[in-house]
């Protein structure tokens, strides 16, 4: 700390995690952003590459050296790719700081499962141990005096939110849940590729990764903690002609003859005073467009009586509150701030 204010590093600040969580920092009253750090572009601007930055940010960009990042900041966002983090995260912990990683290298606690579904090397079990898994508002006490959080993923964030309080509460039978999400192409990061550049995705939707999508053992081990018992799930991704959002459509049976309005006072009840997650009238479904740029999770429902089955609809911006967002969320609640601070900035809309 200096000054009053803490000073935080950023690794991987030119991908589109990492800018994001520049420009909420920029308006976080309690933090300096110290350094922001390129692996390809060290000594330049950051305003070259992000030119919406212009005299906003004029620092360069810093090199990736822990010791160095250490002499600088206290604490180190890294917003790096998945097999990046692994190596680099225990450099960082070791030099000192303290560390909340955006990637999903550290999310799954069985090193095994972590190699099956991202198919290379599990960090250290040690690590993996000493990472806490950061959804705001399941883990909130575990992530206060943390060193070392996880984030947790987009798509993760949306479900989970969605399902945990109808599980929690067994008014869903976990054998029957099914998940359908969609994701705008910020969600793939800044880097092109034949799947995302503007041909191949406008005016088209593109499911992939079917029953192999790697947050399929991170919903699963999330849900499992929440049932007390194994849950599978059935999770199908979608790429939409969309730059911001996730929807995440979930079905379930129902073990009840609950109705709509007994889910939305369950949630309530179960979010209460927790400000990022908005629980909607009966028959107002929420969409993307809700929540864009914003730390916003807002859920709905709709109970069909014939079928038994509930759906529930969550959406956020996978780049706010599935990245940038929820880490700045975790920074505050490890640093014993209001949840909130820096972070109620309302959604862009239209
Ligand atoms: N985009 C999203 O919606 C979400 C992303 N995530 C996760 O957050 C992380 C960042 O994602 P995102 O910002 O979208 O990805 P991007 O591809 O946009 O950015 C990743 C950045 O990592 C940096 N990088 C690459 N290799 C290295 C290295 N060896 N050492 C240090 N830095 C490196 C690159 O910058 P440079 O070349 O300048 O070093 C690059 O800009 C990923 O793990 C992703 O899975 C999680 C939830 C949502
Ligand atoms: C649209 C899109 O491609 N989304 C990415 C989300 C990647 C991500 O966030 O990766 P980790 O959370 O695992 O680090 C995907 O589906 O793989």
């Amino acid at each position: 700390m200096s000054g009053g204010k803490l000073k935080v590093a950023i690794v991987g600040s030119t991908g589109y995690g990492g800018v994001e969580l520049i420009r909420f920092l920029l308006g976080h009253p309690m933090v300096e952003i110290a350094s922001v750090i390129s692996s390809s572009s060290e000594g330049v601007p950051i305003a070259e590459g992000f030119p919406h930055l212009t005299e906003i940010m004029t620092q360069n960009l810093d090199g990736v050296d822990p010791q160095a990042i250490a002499e600088k900041a206290d604490v180190v966002f890294t917003a790096t790719p998945s097999g990046v983090s692994g190596k680099l995260v225990p450099e960082l912990l070791a030099a000192g700081l303290k560390v909340i990683d955006l990637s999903g290298d550290f999310r799954i606690k069985d090193g095994s499962v972590y190699e099956a579904w991202y198919k290379h090397e599990a960090p250290d079990a040690k690590l993996l141990e000493q990472a806490v898994y950061g959804l705001c508002e399941l883990h909130g006490e575990d992530v206060k005096g943390a060193d070392f959080i996880s984030n947790p993923g987009c798509y993760p964030t949306a479900t989970l939110l969605g399902l945990i309080p109808a599980l929690k509460a067994g008014w869903i039978d976990p054998k029957t849940i099914i998940i359908d999400a969609k994701s705008g192409v910020s969600g793939a990061g800044r880097g092109v590729s034949l799947t995302n550049h503007f041909a191949e995705i406008n005016e088209n939707l593109k499911v992939y990764k079917v029953n192999k999508h790697q947050h399929i053992p991170e919903v699963e081990q999330c849900l499992s903690q929440v049932a007390g018992e194994p849950v599978t799930v059935t999770f199908t991704a979608h790429l939409t002609p969309m730059t911001r959002g996730i929807m995440s459509t979930m079905y379930a049976s129902l073990k009840g003859a609950y109705t709509e309005e007994d889910l939305i006072r369950l949630y309530r009840e179960y979010y209460g005073g927790r400000k990022f997650v908005r629980i909607r009238e009966a028959g107002k479904w929420p969409a993307t467009k809700e929540v864009f740029g914003s730390n916003y999770c807002d859920i709905g429902f709709a109970v069909d009586p014939r079928t038994g089955r509930l759906t529930i609809i969550s959406v956020i911006d996978n780049v706010v509150k599935g990245a940038a967002g929820q880490a700045i969320q975790n920074l505050n609640l490890m640093m014993g701030w209001d949840e909130t601070t820096g972070l109620m900035l309302s959604p862009v809309y239209p």
